[in-house]
């Protein structure tokens, strides 16, 4: 009897979210003040990072900004400031974990508060064909796009439970959702972020910590220069152009901002999301080919091992 009456409750808040997000996607709900939260972004010196700290200093934040670039990441801080905003500035590499949780206990004792929002954002890509890689490459991709979101939020996360409030954002990417050839770095470390993501605001919300709010946010290409290069057919890409970086933050914002817990930008990448979850992969396999998915990342490639080489030795 417990059982179904428990069902019945289940099966109607399923229908209630469903209602509630479709709503959510047509009027926009209120969104929380963020001003005097303490943001911390990672690889706040590269293009999202950068557009992202002024996003939540234009809100008021005040930022402190993690970067192994300390010259871009001291832009940012210059811009932030330009704005009248407060930026902090951290030369550290999040893959090492005593170095995370030493600048953390510095942030800590610097500033005299804790972190309350915390921007899982620094990412790289090999951007060489899995068997020409290098093996450190790799290494290096994990440990920075995976490993690091284990230490970052190990270090910030207690203080938010303890205060029961705070908001957890993984920048991870529609590459963590599906996959496109020739990327096995960025896709295992995407889908590791995905994973270790989801794992962990279940784990908050089974500990009932409701002040502690979550979001995943997956991009499609964006116009940062990382995936420079990558190209699908030219029909598909009319509807579907690589993202203008500052649509993207605003887009990422909008969802922080209402605690959404998972923001998939453009909204267009959802249909690959569900369609490599519900048709034969064989399906996908001629859909990939027919968009120009299956070699989208040849020019990138290309791209990326020209910047590399060595300049030609020309006669005078
Ligand atoms: N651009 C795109 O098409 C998309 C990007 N994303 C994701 O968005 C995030 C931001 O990407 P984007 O702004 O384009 O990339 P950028 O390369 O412009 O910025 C990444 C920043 O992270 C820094 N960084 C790299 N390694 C470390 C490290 N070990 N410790 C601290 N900082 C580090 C980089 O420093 P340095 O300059 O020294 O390398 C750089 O400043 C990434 O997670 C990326 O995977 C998601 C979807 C699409
Ligand atoms: C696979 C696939 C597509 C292409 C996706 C691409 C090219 C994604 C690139 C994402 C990047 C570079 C993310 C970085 O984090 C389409 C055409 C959307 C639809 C068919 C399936």
């Amino acid at each position: 009897m417990i059982f179904l009456m428990d069902l019945q409750m289940m099966l109607l808040d399923v229908l209630y979210f469903i209602l509630r997000n479709s709503l959510r996607a047509v009027l926009r709900p209120r969104t929380k003040p963020v001003d005097g939260e303490l943001v911390l972004i990672t690889g706040a010196g590269g293009g999202l990072g950068q557009l992202f700290a002024q996003e939540f200093s234009k809100h008021g934040a005040e930022v402190v900004l993690w970067d192994t670039n300390t010259a871009s990441n001291e832009r940012t801080a210059a811009l932030v400031r330009e704005m009248g905003g407060k930026a902090h500035t951290y030369t550290v590499d999040v893959t090492s974990p005593q170095e995370v949780y030493r600048t953390a206990e510095m942030v800590r004792e610097d500033l005299g508060r804790d972190v309350t929002i915390l921007v899982n954002n620094a990412g790289v890509v090999a951007g060489k064909r899995m068997l020409d890689c290098p093996d450190e490459l790799i290494e290096r991709t994990m440990k920075v796009n995976c490993h690091a979101l284990f230490w970052t939020v190990k270090a910030f996360l207690p203080q938010m439970k303890a205060n029961n409030h705070g908001h957890i954002v993984t920048v991870a990417s529609v590459l963590g959702l599906f996959s496109t050839p020739c990327v096995e770095d960025y896709c295992a470390s995407k889908f590791a972020a995905v994973g270790f993501h989801e794992s962990m605001a279940h784990e908050l919300l089974a500990e009932e910590v409701d002040g502690v709010k979550t979001t995943l946010v997956c991009p499609y290409i964006v116009d940062t220069g990382m995936f420079k290069g990558c190209k699908i057919r030219d029909e598909v890409e009319m509807i579907l152009p690589p993202l203008d970086p500052q649509y993207c933050v605003e887009q990422a914002m909008n969802a922080i901002l209402i605690d959404q817990p998972l923001v998939c930008i453009p909204r267009l990448t959802y249909l690959p999301f569900l369609s490599r979850a519900l048709l034969p992969w064989e399906s996908n396999v001629v859909t990939y080919r027919f968009m120009g998915s299956d070699k989208c990342m040849y020019p990138f490639i290309d791209a990326m091992t020209n910047r590399e080489a060595p300049l030609p030795i020309t006669a005078e």
